[in-house]
């Protein structure tokens, strides 16, 4: 008898059935265990009109953990960016696989790089983070409030409305739109959102078979992810907060941590590094807790939680 697949809860959107897939396929490709994708519609997804009302991405996160508590599917998988630093009630993060290219790319016009933008050239982006540290580089260029899945949003430089809009270079992978890319920032630029390019597979809690989740975890990215979630959860700020954290193994066990938190206008910025021996620790994620905990205070005693309380009201 052919073995029982594992339902995996999966919104309908490219880049969500691409990303889930691709950790059906990893999973499979371990243990053997076959899986299922159980399309789910969340309340996000039928009134997309009126998301910028419904606030960023908490409805479609919250759709799918809905279907889990249920026990309608057994897991899901999530952009880790989009998920909120506060663990969610009888969920738990089974696995966290190896993280994709972490960083924001550029689709313009012609091909053109982000150093050959014409003063004045409209840049779409809904992202205070990259908002903050494109004006920063460029306060030269106009930067334009921008919504929608990443097709909508290429189709904006296509049909001439922008020049150019700003993504994640992993998310263009997954919707198959890497050619679009005409320039990748360097973390030296631009640093990621916390987790970018990192997937969260979720289950609920104490269920019987999650040795089939925990084959696809990357010890390594789940320890980098930690110290970047950490800096965020220490500077109370949101997915929409204008900051930037990038984490990595440098070699011999050592873990480096990047920050940044940038005003809106890109005039005031507090950036800071910091790294630990993760071998002075009894594990890496409690290494990296400790690594995004000492940067995240350091960054607050320069002054980074007033520019984040200042992002939060001009958001509102
Ligand atoms: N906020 C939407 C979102 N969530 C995850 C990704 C891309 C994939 C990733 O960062 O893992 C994107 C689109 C983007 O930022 O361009």
């Amino acid at each position: 008898m052919a073995p029982v697949p594992a339902r995996l809860g999966t919104r309908r959107s490219t880049m969500a059935t691409s990303q889930s897939q691709l950790v059906a396929d990893a999973i499979t490709e371990h243990t053997g265990v076959p899986i299922e994708l159980v399309l789910i519609t969340s309340f996000g997804d039928v009134t997309k009109a009126h998301l910028t009302q419904l606030g960023g991405t908490g409805v479609f996160v919250n759709a799918l953990r809905d279907e889990l508590l249920a026990g309608s599917v057994d897991f899901a998988v999530h952009s880790l960016k989009d998920l909120p630093t506060a663990p969610a009630d009888g969920l738990t993060l089974a696995a966290i696989p190896e993280r994709d290219d972490p960083r924001d790319a550029l689709c313009a016009r012609d091909g053109l790089k982000f150093a050959d933008l014409p003063a004045g050239a409209t840049i779409g982006t809904g992202s205070p983070r990259r908002v903050a540290q494109l004006a920063a580089l460029r306060p030269d260029l106009r930067y334009l409030p921008i919504r929608g899945n990443a097709e909508t949003r290429l189709g904006k430089v296509t049909s001439g409305e922008l020049d150019a809009v700003v993504l994640a270079y992993a998310g263009l992978v997954r919707v198959g739109r890497v050619d679009d890319v005409t320039d990748v920032f360097e973390p030296e630029q631009m640093l990621p959102a916390p987790g970018q390019g990192a997937l969260a597979v979720e289950c609920p809690i104490g269920v019987a078979a999650l040795d089939y989740l925990t084959a696809v975890d990357h010890l390594e990215t789940r320890a980098a992810v930690t110290a970047e979630r950490v800096v965020l959860a220490e500077l109370e700020a949101g997915c929409a907060a204008p900051v930037g954290a990038y984490a990595e193994f440098t070699g011999q066990g050592r873990l480096r941590l990047r920050a940044a938190v940038v005003s809106t206008d890109g005039a005031e910025a507090v950036r800071m590094e910091r790294a630990v021996s993760t071998s002075d620790f009894p594990d890496s994620v409690e290494a990296a807790a400790h690594l995004g905990r000492d940067l995240a205070r350091e960054m607050i005693a320069h002054g980074a939680d007033r520019i984040v309380a200042e992002a939060a009201q001009r958001d509102s």
